[in-house]
């Protein structure tokens, strides 16, 4: 059902939008002479349109027998046509005609297509495949044969026209929005607005929709012109507007009953439909432009770096070691609040093998600990955090173990119940600081919402919460930073306001999936002075998966290393990291430098950690592990390359495998 569009721009993603507040904007359509006389053009005939009762100088069907087929005079400006009513006045209203048949119909399109495209772009899968075949059928009709079916069935008349021109561009925005919300329904803060236990409907309507204002506005204009087009078409077909009703293409189509004596006739309407289809083109045009243009870089230099890593080192070191006593007592005591029993996960391929992704994976975590989980990249430290969110992505499946939270089974709850588990007691807060956030929503919006869906809060008194939030995560003039966006944030902040979003449900446990990667060194010893300081204030347990061996020596109780989709080895952080006893984690922490060790080339890890599906069957440390000859040797069969390693409750010897 396609349409073709002159000149249509391609719309805007929203991650360009996400570019461009309003004032930048403004600021890049001020230097688009073009699209500002496109919006000139297009006002001026809304104007015209809402005013053509006193703009006209009679009503379109005055007639004047007197001045039938009259040239321009002073009295009828554009002449008169074979009943004597004036050319202009019906100009006039015809534009008012145009107007409301352009946007009712863009109007019916998008309550169409709009929420067609996000159901199929959110969901994904079969809705996607069966929904995109429907739209591809669609896609095969000649656009103005729907119109004459629809007119054909339903008869003549405005809301008719409406409604068939509605139908003919549905498809076009339900195309737009489905491919953007694929894009978008990847994104951290969907991911973020999913894990604070916010609704499919919340989600998909709050947080996706408005992200896609930019190319929804682009695609508007670019069919509102064309909407004129099709309707002055049907018209001068004789199939649109009845004949007593004002319109463009009416006009044209008289103009040509009389070309031949009255050859001029066509000027006015012609000139009319081409001018504004053409300025909603370029106007559209434009917007997208504005949009998607590229955030002028900012040639502020950034403040000098008093700090240098050496004294942030040391500062830490002195605090790090009274506080580590201290927590380390305390967490001895404390139960245990999150339990992952023989957790395996599979992706279904789709000539029908199952790949493992994680493999038999015991996890314990205590109250008010932190604990790190430390991998190379593809090792599985994601995956287990999605394991343990119950958000695994499509295609893969939890295929066996337990994850228990308080002794309560997360993987038996109907997805409901792990909604309101998520965002409330399991949190999670990504790596990217800005990618955590929705780019179209104030930071007070993107914290009252999950408060309001977990504490059902009135809107002041979330807002009241979301404030002390904010102080609590140490941003200050909260009152103005809650009515800011993302964009007005630096990466540490925006990183903070993630944090206060994820905490906004008291959890008992915070992932914390390389959140402070992207940070500079110093914004990131921040943000993990934060979280310890938040872990003892609010006892929540800590989850830091990153690759950062320095960030888990700083600041975690435990560790655990993970290894192709398996932990190798877990335990204190001193035992781990004085004595590791599996060769993966001490060639990792070979390979990492220390400020007490003088080398010229640090040691590497040689090969690459082998693909999911490619996982060697044997062990292929045998022999050379310290826990070898403890607890390997008790196996009952032979150790070989072939045999797998005995698994014990400290630790995995599982087919680590570099070369
Ligand atoms: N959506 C997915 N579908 C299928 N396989 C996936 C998907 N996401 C990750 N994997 C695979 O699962 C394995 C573990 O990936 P995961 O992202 O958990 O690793 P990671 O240790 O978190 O890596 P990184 O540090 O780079 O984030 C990898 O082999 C990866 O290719």
């Amino acid at each position: 059902m396609t349409v073709p569009t002159v000149g249509a721009p391609a719309a805007s993603s929203p991650t360009a939008r996400q570019a461009a507040g309003p004032r930048q904007l403004w600021g890049r359509l001020r230097h688009q002479p073009l699209t500002l006389v496109s919006a000139i053009v297009v006002l001026g005939v809304a104007v015209v349109a809402a005013f053509a009762p006193l703009l006209a100088p009679y009503a379109p069907d005055d007639t004047d027998f007197t001045a039938v087929f009259s040239p321009p005079t002073a009295d009828h400006l554009l002449g008169t046509d074979d009943l004597g009513r004036d050319i202009l006045s019906q100009l006039i209203f015809a534009a008012r005609t145009a107007m409301v048949v352009a946007g009712g119909s863009v109007l019916v399109a998008m309550l169409i297509g709009v929420p067609f495209g996000l159901i199929l772009g959110y969901k994904g899968g079969w809705y996607d495949r069966i929904g995109s075949r429907g739209m591809d059928v669609a896609d095969a009709l000649p656009g103005i044969m729907i119109g004459f079916v629809v007119i054909a069935i339903l008869g003549r008349g405005m809301l008719i026209l409406i409604f068939a021109i509605g139908l003919i561009f549905s498809m076009n925005f339900a195309r737009v929005v489905r491919a953007i919300t694929l894009t978008e329904r990847k994104k951290l803060y969907v991911e973020s607005a999913r894990v604070s236990g916010l609704s499919h409907r919340q989600v998909i309507f709050g947080q996706v929709l408005p992200n896609l204002a930019g190319p929804l506005a682009v695609q508007g204009a670019v069919f509102l012109g064309n909407a004129i087009k099709v309707e002055a078409a049907l018209s001068f077909l004789g199939l649109g507007l009845p004949d007593d009703q004002p319109s463009w293409g009416g006009m044209l189509r008289f103009a040509a009953e009389h070309q031949a004596d009255h050859p001029l006739m066509a000027i006015p309407p012609g000139v009319a439909i081409v001018v504004t289809v053409l300025a909603f083109n370029l106007l559209g045009d434009g917007i997208n432009d504005a949009l998607s243009g590229r955030r002028r870089t900012r040639r502020k230099a950034r403040k000098a770096q008093r700090l240098t890593l050496a004294a942030v080192e040391a500062a830490r070191a002195t605090s790090r070691a009274e506080h580590d006593a201290r927590v380390a007592a305390a967490v001895a005591e404390r139960d245990v609040v999150l339990d992952l029993r023989g957790v395996s996960v599979a992706l279904d391929r789709p000539a029908g093998e199952a790949v493992p992704l994680l493999d038999d994976v015991h996890l314990t975590v205590r109250r008010g600990e932190v604990l790190g989980l430390l991998g190379e990249s593809g090792s599985g430290k994601s995956m287990l955090a999605r394991a343990t969110l119950g958000m695994l992505p499509a295609g893969v499946r939890l295929e066996g173990g337990r994850v228990l939270l308080d002794g309560t089974d997360l993987t038996a709850m109907s997805d409901k119940r792990m909604r309101a588990i998520r965002g409330s007691r399991l949190a999670v807060v990504f790596q990217n600081p800005q990618s955590n956030l929705s780019p179209v929503h104030t930071v007070g919006r993107q914290l009252t919402d999950p408060i309001r869906a977990h504490h059902g809060m009135s809107k002041r008194d979330a807002r009241a919460r979301a404030a002390e939030l904010l102080e609590l995560v140490g941003v200050d003039d909260v009152q103005r930073r809650l009515d800011q966006y993302p964009h007005e944030f630096s990466g540490g902040m925006a990183q903070r306001v993630a944090i206060a979003i994820a905490i906004a449900g008291d959890p008992d446990v915070l992932i914390l999936d390389e959140a402070t990667s992207a940070l500079d060194v110093t914004t990131q010893s921040q943000v993990l002075d934060l979280v310890l300081d938040l872990r003892e204030r609010l006892g929540m347990a800590v989850i830091a998966i990153t690759h950062d061996l320095g960030v888990v020596a700083e600041t975690c109780d435990r560790v655990a290393v993970m290894y192709a989709g398996q932990i190798v080895e877990k335990g204190a952080i001193d035992a781990v990291f004085d004595r590791p006893r599996h060769p993966y984690t001490a060639a990792l922490l070979a390979a990492h430098p220390a400020i007490d060790r003088d080398v010229d080339r640090l040691p590497t890890i040689p090969g690459r950690v082998p693909l999911a599906g490619e996982w060697p069957l044997g062990c292929h440390f045998a022999g050379r592990c310290a826990f070898a000859t403890e607890r390997c040797l008790e196996a009952p069969v032979a150790l070989t390359e072939d045999v797998r390693c005995v698994r014990t409750d400290e630790v995995v010897l599982e087919g680590a495998h570099h070369d």
